[in-house]
């Protein structure tokens, strides 16, 4: 009985492991369909093109072979009508595949643009939270190297397989209707290269797939390498690493010289097929080749023979361009590991209400019984949580670490939804505000600033780029930037490096406090703003910050004593997702 059980239980996990692979697998298909859509008025043209280049193909073929059966035949001598058909038709062809190659470019490099696009709508829906789900490095590739992978199957890959089969065929339509025989065989051995990419287009995507998964391992491997290099060094195992990083950058190399190894046996493959159709048709028709005939006879035969290449060449160009079909699954496989949200109970679209009222003293936020979960099956991160803060009001909120304070930020910010409850922001349903009215009533200030790689002007001005320059030097009075100003080489266009380079932590947060100071948004939420600071440090950054309290609302992530008496007028404390302290100042 035990047996049966446990028998039962293995079968109904594999039968729930299929039934979530068919679902991801349709997922996967129903995308891949949607870039296939949104791709096709490009993908139609090019396959025009391609259509129109092999009927001018013919015609080129067809003009040669009467030039060379009118000199086998001897008698007759070179006809210029051919002739200037043939020039013409070579110039036609130079210049439409010009066109094909510029349109393609063209059409890949919108595609891309239209994916990184959605990806980066994606990454800022998903905010912050994404970082703990997937690596930055891997993040980083997605946007880069995934999509940059995708040319190819946008440019070459969709319109090789919208083309292929008519085009194949039309030639041996064409060559059937001059001669029978040659058409038979030709249009027998092309039968054959279906089952070839069925074979070789399994392993190309395969290995593909294998190549692109060692080549993210590597990026995300350097990059951690290069974040700890101190901690490597100073462990003394910068040798053994630096092993480790060969043998990763060796097993890259291997998987690549394996996709190259398919990708040349799909090409042999239809290679051997031509040529045996080649040789097929030469025998054959041999008795007309070596006993010339009438011209017409003649022509046929060399039409059949000198088109044998350009039966081949559409799908040549297909199975040139087979890996990058495999890189549409890998890109699409990525996107779909991606966290997703969990969906709010009665979500909200935009509605664009009004703009939220704000006052000299700040904005009114009122949280109404707001609940979140992160994962389903997990307990919830937020539970019921209600507080409200009027205008001016500065807000401590204190806990033990995973009480629930960054899941709150985040949703304050509004990165991630309620599942019930709502946030009212200046009297308005923070879900039914459009993303830039939302951005634009609220400063963030986190525990480390992030520097971009620019001046240290761009880097205040990147919070207000309209901005004066007398808001800006208001900006830098009031961070006190001006303290450490003149200690930089070339002042406000010093240029500083990824995370503030050359930066102490205390420096560079003024920075986030100057950005504060410039967008003059009237809610201000800070997370832990001084985890990382020494005491000292901490006093003085606590000076800047009390300017930029005034006038405005505050909720205050802490976990430094060093906050308290800042001026807050509301405390409030959590734990396991609940407020279970509120109090009110006088
Ligand atoms: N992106 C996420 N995915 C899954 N679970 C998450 C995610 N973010 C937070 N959690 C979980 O939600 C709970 C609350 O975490 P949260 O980071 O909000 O706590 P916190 O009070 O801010 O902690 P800390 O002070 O250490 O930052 C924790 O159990 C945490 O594991």
């Amino acid at each position: 009985m035990e047996n049966f059980h446990s028998v039962c239980f293995s079968f109904s996990i594999f039968a729930c492991i299929c039934l979530r692979m068919k679902a991801d697998k349709k997922m996967l298909k129903g995308w891949v369909r949607q870039q296939n859509r949104a791709n096709r008025p490009a993908t139609m043209i090019l396959a025009l093109i391609g259509m129109l280049n092999v009927l001018v193909g013919m015609i080129l073929i067809w003009s040669l072979a009467s030039i060379l059966a009118r000199l086998l035949t001897g008698g007759q001598g070179l006809d210029f009508r051919y002739l200037g058909l043939f020039i013409l038709a070579s110039v036609l062809r130079v210049l439409l595949g010009y066109a094909q190659e510029l349109l393609a470019v063209a059409s890949g490099e919108k595609a891309r643009k239209r994916l990184r696009r959605e990806l980066l709508d994606r990454f800022f829906a998903q905010g912050p939270s994404l970082l703990r789900h997937q690596h930055s490095a891997y993040l980083a590739s997605m946007l880069t190297d995934r999509v940059e992978a995708l040319e190819g199957y946008f440019s070459r890959w969709m319109p090789a397989s919208a083309l292929w089969v008519v085009a194949q065929w039309s030639v041996v339509l064409v060559v059937f209707w001059q001669n029978h025989r040659a058409g038979l065989i030709l249009g027998g051995c092309c039968l054959f290269l279906p089952v070839f990419q069925a074979v070789f287009g399994i392993a190309t995507a395969v290995a593909s797939r294998r190549q692109i998964l060692a080549l993210n391992r590597l990026q995300v491997r350097f990059l951690d390498r290069i974040r700890g290099i101190a901690t490597i060094v100073l462990s003394g195992n910068a040798e053994k690493d630096a092993q480790a990083l060969g043998h990763a950058a060796d097993e890259l190399r291997q998987r690549t010289m394996k996709v190259l190894r398919v990708a040349f046996l799909t090409s042999a493959s239809t290679d051997i097929a031509m040529i045996v159709a080649l040789v097929w048709i030469v025998i054959d028709q041999r008795h007309g080749l070596l006993h010339v005939g009438s011209v017409p006879q003649t022509t046929a035969i060399l039409f059949a023979v000198l088109m044998v290449p350009e039966a081949f060449a559409p799908f040549r160009a297909l199975s040139a361009a087979y890996q990058d079909r495999a890189q549409i699954t890998n890109s699409g496989e990525a996107i779909q590991k991606l966290p997703a949200l969990p969906v709010s109970q009665g979500i909200k679209t935009a509605t664009h209400q009004s703009v939220p009222q704000r006052s000299d003293r700040g904005i009114e936020l009122n949280v109404r019984d707001i609940s979140y979960r992160w994962v389903e099956d997990r307990p919830l991160a937020l539970a019921d949580v209600s507080f409200h803060l009027k205008a001016g009001d500065i807000a401590l909120l204190t806990g033990l670490s995973g009480a629930g304070k960054s899941t709150l930020i985040e949703m304050l910010l509004g990165f991630i939804r309620p599942l019930q409850g709502e946030v009212l922001l200046g009297g308005a349903d923070l879900q039914g505000l459009k993303p830039a009215d939302v951005t634009r009533q609220i400063s963030w200030i986190g525990q480390k600033p992030v520097i971009f790689a620019g001046t240290l002007r761009d880097n205040i001005m990147f919070a207000a780029p309209e901005a004066s320059e007398a808001q800006l030097r208001a900006a830098l009075e009031a961070s006190s930037i001006t303290d450490y100003l003149p200690l930089l080489p070339d002042g406000l266009d010093t240029q500083l490096g990824e995370r503030g380079f050359g930066l102490s932590g205390g420096q560079a947060q003024r920075i986030a406090i100057a950005r504060a100071f410039l967008k003059d948004a009237p809610l201000l939420i800070m997370d832990e703003p001084t985890a990382h600071l020494d005491p000292a440090t901490e006093k003085d950054i606590l000076v800047a910050l009390r300017r930029l309290l005034d006038g405005r609302t505050a909720l205050i992530s802490t976990h430094s004593p060093q906050f308290h008496n800042i001026g807050e007028t509301v405390r409030l404390v959590m734990e396991k997702g609940r407020i279970t302290a509120q109090e009110t100042l006088s």
